[in-house]
């Protein structure tokens, strides 16, 4: 077992490694994409399922919130929050639309729709995609693998943030990591003069 968790500990480090080449640009796109939003009054729409749902979560609560620093709250939704919603979607429609209902319902021109999923095939996440591009939103996609179905939706105004790997638990991990390097980039954007050390 000891071995078994080191192997753990040493396949994150890797995948972390992997990353530092390819995640800064894709990373340094999003976060400037993020700014300009919310200069412009937009907001930033969150979803994902499973691990990837609390990861939405854990960035939508950063921007309302804080990340290190306190400054000003910063407008964003998380969509995979409200039970009563996503049981009456699941439940009167299908699981599939228990996003993109609530995009339709909340997304407006500018606004960013953020997706977390770590196979990019996550039907709910494609129609939340689909649904914030007939609303004009731009996308932020945070993937893995092969990037799925989502990265074919991935237009010029977007961006994709791919993790090198293809195991859920490695690229959750990185996912973490790039949730907060976007927090930390916005901060610093937005709010230079609260920079310490
Ligand atoms: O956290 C984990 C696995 O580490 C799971 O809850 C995982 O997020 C779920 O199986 C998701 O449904 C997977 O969806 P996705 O990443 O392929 O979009
Ligand atoms: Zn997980």
């Amino acid at each position: 077992m000891l071995d078994q968790i080191k192997a753990n500990f040493t396949e994150s480090i890797q995948t972390k490694i992997a990353a530092i080449e390819l995640l800064p640009e894709p990373i340094s796109n999003a976060t400037l994409m993020m700014v300009n939003a919310l200069i412009n009054g937009n907001k930033i729409l969150c979803c994902g399922n499973g691990g990837s749902a609390v990861s939405a979560q854990h960035f939508s609560s950063l921007l309302l919130n804080k990340f290190e620093r306190d400054r000003p709250s910063l407008p964003s939704i998380t969509l995979t929050a409200d039970g009563a919603t996503l049981s009456s979607i699941a439940n009167d429609f299908d699981f599939e639309q228990v996003y993109s209902k609530q995009i339709r319902a909340l997304g407006q021109a500018g606004d960013i729709l953020f997706v977390i999923s770590t196979s990019g095939d996550s039907q709910n996440v494609i129609r939340a995609m689909e649904a914030a591009l007939s609303r004009d939103m731009t996308i932020v996609a945070l993937t893995g693998k092969d990037g799925g179905k989502m990265a074919g939706l991935v237009g010029p105004n977007d961006v994709e943030i791919r993790v090198p790997s293809n195991r859920t638990a490695r690229i959750q991990e990185v996912h973490y990591l790039v949730v907060h390097s976007l927090c930390d980039g916005i901060d610093n954007c937005l709010f230079p003069e609260n920079i310490q050390d």
